[in-house]
């Protein structure tokens, strides 16, 4: 590994302005790039804080601190094979938490959520949202990986990471950009997952663990060799100072050097 992933630790008041500013930073580098700000978020714990980031007012009122929705293309990290209204979809969390409360007269942000038409075949889910994937990243650029700006990423209290859980075949796939997995050992059990591959091949990934209950994974995953090995773990040694970790200081209090709101 090159440069170390950033560990920062920031009291509940500061962390939702640093993610803020870390994500705005991306959407500015994206739309310097290619006009466009493309985003693969996860469900989980995350949506909450994300929308607490973003949907507040600028603090300064400067164009580095505008949410600029019309450039986002929002993605699935990954997603659960029911419908899209069902209280385990991912979509329907990311929509209640976050993209019902965009103020109207904001531009809004294109969604892809997967098809639902496929719940009942998990592989032919991951494989129309490949196809997906394919026709809005390739078609352009004919890539052998897709580019997300910005992957954001939930730490699982086991390690895992987007539906890649620990010690699953899955983490050793290398072709397919969607994988799907029908016995995921949090329920339910049949997922669609970006594959590593794909999160480590991400400009930027960025992390958000929050609470005491991540305080435990989070000491395995930056102290240990067995957490090197997690999903997580995989993720901070396959992309190193790609990776940037929200947490609070509940999640880090065990963790020895974690680096003190450094972002802003
Ligand atoms: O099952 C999932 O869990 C992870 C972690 O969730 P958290 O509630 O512990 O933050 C989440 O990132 C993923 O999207 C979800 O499907």
């Amino acid at each position: 590994m090159g440069r170390p992933p950033n560990l920062y630790s920031f009291s509940d008041a500061d962390l939702a302005p640093n993610l803020r500013k870390y994500i705005l930073d991306q959407q500015t580098e994206a739309v310097k790039r290619h006009e466009v700000f493309r985003i693969a978020v996860s469900g989980g714990s995350l949506p909450k804080t994300l929308a607490k980031a973003l949907l507040a007012p600028s603090s300064s009122g400067s164009e580095e601190d505008k949410v600029d929705f019309s450039k986002w293309e929002i993605f699935y990290a990954d997603e659960r094979c029911v419908p899209l209204d069902h209280e385990d979809s991912n979509h329907k969390l990311v929509r209640e938490e976050l993209l019902e409360k965009i103020p109207k007269e904001m531009a809004q942000p294109k969604v892809y959520p997967v098809d639902e038409k496929y719940l009942d075949d998990a592989q032919e889910m991951a494989d129309q949202y490949e196809k997906t994937l394919v026709n809005v990243f390739a078609a352009r650029d004919s890539v052998k990986l897709p580019l997300f700006d910005l992957i954001l990423l939930g730490c699982g209290p086991d390690g895992h990471t987007c539906s890649l859980f620990p010690d699953h075949p899955l983490l050793r796939e290398a072709d397919a950009w969607v994988l799907s997995i029908a016995d995921s050992p949090k329920p339910p059990a049949k997922r669609i997952t970006l594959s590593l591959p794909v999160v480590l091949h991400g400009a930027k990934i960025g992390f958000v663990a929050t609470g005491g209950g991540k305080k435990d994974i989070l000491k395995k995953i930056f102290e240990t060799e067995e957490g090197s090995k997690l999903p997580c773990g995989l993720v901070n040694e396959g992309a190193g100072e790609k990776v940037s970790w929200f947490c609070d200081q509940a999640a880090t209090e065990d963790v020895s050097f974690p680096r003190r709101g450094s972002v802003i």
